[in-house]
């Protein structure tokens, strides 16, 4: 009981239960109560894993930015699709997560991001939505699929050159998974990954308890899509004509054959289009879902976006980045949405690569670093009136500009492991959300009040709740 405590100068928290320590938790309002309660820097255990949350910006930038915070935790590795459980962006660590982010990010540029000739692939599927949603004449529907499958329809396109159309049933089992287990989460889920002995209860009592077989099916569906797109890639392969990041990949693993020491493996690159389709796919579909349910929210924003978008655009034509500078409210309603909704409600997390410190306090090796995203998204030290959706506050006087944040926003992490989607992420709530306003007037079925903002949490994942909105075409 007494090695098992609290060490010595570990930031101050909750008491913990010998052994057991405390149940997890993903929500913004605990989060919250140890903020309050504990201070900026509050260290919290569950089983074996102490973990340290931060609550303020400055500590919580310099923090990601450290080498002694660049790990993810072990227990991220479970789920791997590599053989040596290694490979991989998100989840990977050392040398082979140096190796393939790299990799990633190279290919990525190369392929568009962040350029402007990969607007044209997004307002394609921009305008696919806008037909989608045409088609439900203004009926009350749920946030669609269709958010999911033009998000995924990029990614994938740059990925492996696969689009699909907006209304086929080919992901329709991936989304089904992804929604039974979301439906069916609870904190209990996660209980076997802080306290690994758990994992030797009998499979049958695991299912009835943690409901593994949710998270099985999904995992074994995840990983027939992505070994069939692999294994097709590696069939059809013409060197003199690489066609996505796959064919990239395959190209170098095919130059350092024979080299024993190289790190493009296939089980690595099975990883990384597993990460690049979760991690590029369901973060924009949630983040539009909070864009639907915000200018349904508030139609005197979306009025007054569609007097600027009026200004400058002609309804035959989509809307472009170059229109940017002639849009602030635009950008700056995309941005506050980011803040505002706080998707990541913790910054995902990292792990302390050896004994350290932070502001004075010792953190031990292992230690799981979170950062309180949603906290200092809704910090009064930072952002006035911190609960009110205002995007004003990234436009100068005349609301005329926008200006980015520049402290306290962690939509997209920071340091050493900041999102490596950001630009593309930017790129496609900027269109999707512009073609959405330009087309469309998105409000609630009569009588249905949108400020009782009801989130559901998938795991740290916050979203607005299933709602039904319309979407009525504009004249
Ligand atoms: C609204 C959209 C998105 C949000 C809010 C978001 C947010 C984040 C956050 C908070 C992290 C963790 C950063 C850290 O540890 O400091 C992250 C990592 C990552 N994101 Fe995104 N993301 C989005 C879209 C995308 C897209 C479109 C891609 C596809 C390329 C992507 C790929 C990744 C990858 C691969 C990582 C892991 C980076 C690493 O560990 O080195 N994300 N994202």
């Amino acid at each position: 009981v007494l090695r098992d405590r609290r060490p010595r100068n570990c930031p101050p928290g909750p008491v913990e239960i010998p052994f057991f320590g405390r149940m997890p938790f993903f929500d913004e309002k605990m989060g919250e109560y140890l903020k309050e309660n504990y201070g900026d820097i509050v260290s919290y255990r569950t089983g074996t894993l102490r973990s340290v949350f931060l609550f303020d910006s400055d500590t919580a930038k310099e923090a990601l930015g450290r080498l002694d915070f660049a790990d993810r935790p072990d227990f991220f590795s479970t789920f791997s699709f590599d053989d040596q459980k290694t490979g991989g962006v998100i989840g990977s660590n050392g040398a082979q997560w140096q190796h393939d982010r790299r990799f990633v990010l190279r290919n990525l540029r190369n392929l568009g991001m962040g350029k402007s000739y990969l607007e044209e692939a997004i307002n394609i599927e921009a305008k696919a939505l806008v037909e989608d949603l045409k088609k439900y004449d203004g009926e009350a529907i749920n946030y669609p699929d269709s958010f999911r499958t033009v998000a995924l329809n990029i990614i994938w396109q740059m990925v492996a050159s696969t689009r699909y159309d907006l209304r086929s049933n080919e992901v329709e089992t991936i989304y089904r998974l992804t929604k039974e287990f979301q439906n069916n989460f609870s904190t209990l889920l996660f209980l076997p990954l802080f306290i690994p002995a758990l994992n030797l209860l009998p499979k049958p009592l695991k299912n009835f308890i943690f409901r593994d077989y949710l998270v099985d099916a999904f995992v074994e569906e995840m990983k027939i899509v992505i070994d069939d797109t692999v294994d097709k890639h590696l069939e059809d392969y013409d060197p003199d004509n690489p066609r996505d990041l796959i064919d990239e990949y395959i190209k170098d693993m095919k130059t350092s054959e024979g080299d024993e020491n190289s790190l493009f493996r296939r089980g690595a690159l099975n990883q990384i289009v597993n990460d690049l389709f979760g991690a590029g796919s369901d973060t924009v579909n949630n983040q539009l879902k909070w864009m639907a349910y915000l200018l349904a929210r508030y139609p005197e924003y979306a009025t007054r976006m569609q007097q600027q978008i009026d200004a400058v655009v002609p309804r035959d034509r989509m809307v472009s980045l170059n229109d940017k500078p002639n849009l602030p409210l635009v950008e700056a309603f995309t941005v506050e949405a980011l803040r505002y909704a706080s998707i990541l409600i913790f910054n995902v997390q990292r792990s302390a690569t050896r004994d350290t410190n932070i502001n004075g306090y010792f953190i031990p090796k292992d230690t799981l670093i979170q950062v309180g995203n949603y906290s200092i998204h809704h910090d009064p030290r930072y952002w006035d009136d911190p609960h009110k959706f205002y995007p004003e506050r990234f436009l100068d006087e005349s609301a005329t500009k926008y200006t980015a944040p520049k402290k306290a926003f962690f939509a997209f992490g920071s340091g050493r492991r900041q999102c490596v989607g950001e630009l593309l992420a930017r790129m496609e709530l900027f269109l999707f959300t512009a073609a959405i306003v330009q087309h469309f007037d998105v409000r609630p079925p009569h009588g249905v009040d949108l400020s009782l903002e009801e989130c559901a949490n998938l795991g740290g994942l916050r979203v607005p709740a299933d709602k039904k909105l319309i979407y009525k075409p504009r004249n």
